[in-house]
């Protein structure tokens, strides 16, 4: 077999703050997330994609959240080595599709800087991952704004 697919999912509550962290990007916003490491829920749901295609665990296995070396952490450094792992095994992320999922901030002025700044990463083509948003409609713990959510799906193509 010469693919595999993968899907992630991640969660991180908003807390005190003046930004978020999402796919690589610093986002003014009147609240942070609470999280060990910069709370980057997009690069860490597509880590865990990238992960689960070849049935590697997750990224908790791999970069422990009692970590003290994690403590703040750019989440860009886990995907590079996400992605070394994946090259280890003679694998490569052929296409990302993410879609985050909170009522703000606004995703889409950032979703272009996001793709770069990952296909940057993954060294890909640009129209290799692809960023979507949504609100949940108000409904829910991301409608009543107490947290952001995304999701991850990928598909690994032999390098
Ligand atoms: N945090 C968000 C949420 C949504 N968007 C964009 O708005 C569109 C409409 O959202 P609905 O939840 O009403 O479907 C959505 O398709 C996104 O383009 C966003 O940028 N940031
Ligand atoms: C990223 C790690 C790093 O210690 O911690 P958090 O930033 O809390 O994020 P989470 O999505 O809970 O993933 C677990 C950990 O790998």
């Amino acid at each position: 077999m010469n693919i595999r697919i993968g899907q992630g999912f991640d969660v991180h509550a908003f807390g005190e703050g003046d930004h978020v962290v999402l796919g690589g990007v610093r986002i003014a916003h009147d609240r942070g997330v609470v999280a060990h490491s910069d709370g980057d829920v997009v690069i860490h749901a597509l880590c865990d994609a990238m992960l689960g295609a070849l049935a590697l665990g997750d990224i908790g296995q791999h970069f422990p959240p009692g970590d003290p070396q994690w403590r703040g952490a750019d989440s860009r450094a886990f995907l590079r080595r996400c992605n070394e792992m994946l090259a280890e095994r003679g694998w490569k992320v052929g296409n990302a599709d993410m879609t985050v999922i909170c009522e703000r901030p606004r995703v889409g002025p950032h979703a272009a800087a996001m793709r770069e700044r990952i296909t940057a990463d993954l060294e890909l083509a640009p129209d290799a991952v692809s960023i979507k948003a949504t609100t949940s409609e108000k409904l829910g713990f991301t409608g009543r704004g107490e947290g952001i959510a995304a999701q991850a799906v990928v598909l690994l193509v032999a390098r």
